[in-house]
């Protein structure tokens, strides 16, 4: 079974929108050896990519970032689910940066997201925080220029950030190769799945290399 990290609101909690500093009203909830790590240093992360966290303005992991980014940067297949704003995908986007090799030029992590605005902010995330480590970050999405998704494919990316149908269609073609992908992330996977993209998503899992390591990132939706 893949560990899990699951933060949920307490029920007496009652904002409509916290950040992630509002950690003490949430309950928490993980599998077995799943250890808490309270901060960014102590998560054994590369010099450069601490560098642009603190300089993204991050000081200290959120909740959930302290239970899911070491399971996720040690190779496990992990699920992570808490409320909106709580950082789902900064953590995301900071263990993604952890786990690629900038000096391969090849898409090593693929991230799928049911929207065009949640695999582009995903994308930015990364940007900032990779900013020293010169990540270069793609979103593939769907009503955005095919030749350009080409044309940067082409010249090489360490991560795709995409929607499901846009990602099948650079992979079909072959501009996006997934022979060093080694990371796949779901995010909001269940609305994914509701969302009729279940033949795409699983279109192109059978294009990936069968050593991958999987991350779902359910959605606000699945803590209430
Ligand atoms: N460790 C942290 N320290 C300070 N701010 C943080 C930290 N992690 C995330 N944030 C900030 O908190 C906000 C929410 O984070 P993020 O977007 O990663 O969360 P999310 O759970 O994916 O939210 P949503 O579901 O709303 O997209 C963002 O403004 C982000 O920059």
């Amino acid at each position: 079974h893949p560990p899990q990290a699951r933060v949920s609101p307490m029920a007496a909690a009652g904002s409509s929108r916290r950040g992630p500093m509002d950690d003490d009203k949430l309950t928490f909830e993980t599998s077995a050896g799943v250890d808490v790590v309270g901060s960014f240093d102590a998560m054994g992360i590369r010099e450069d990519l601490l560098r642009g966290i603190y300089g993204y303005g991050f000081e200290k992991p959120s909740a959930i970032q302290q239970r899911a980014v070491v399971p996720i940067i040690a190779g496990r297949d992990v699920i992570a689910q808490a409320q909106s704003g709580t950082g789902k995908t900064s953590m995301v986007s900071l263990s993604v940066c952890q786990v690629i090799d900038t000096n391969i030029h090849e898409v090593q992590a693929l991230i799928l997201s049911p929207t065009r605005e949640l695999a582009t902010q995903t994308e930015r995330v990364m940007q900032a925080v990779g900013n020293y480590m010169s990540v270069s970050v793609h979103a593939c999405v769907g009503g955005k220029s095919i030749g350009e998704d080409i044309r940067k494919l082409e010249a090489g990316v360490h991560v795709v950030s995409g929607t499901p149908g846009r990602v099948c269609d650079m992979i079909k073609r072959r501009t996006l190769r997934t022979r060093a992908i080694k990371l796949l992330v779901l995010d909001e996977a269940d609305e994914m799945l509701t969302r009729g993209f279940k033949d795409q998503i699983y279109d192109v899992y059978r294009y990936l290399p069968p050593e991958l390591q999987v991350n779902f990132k359910l959605s606000p939706a699945s803590c209430y």
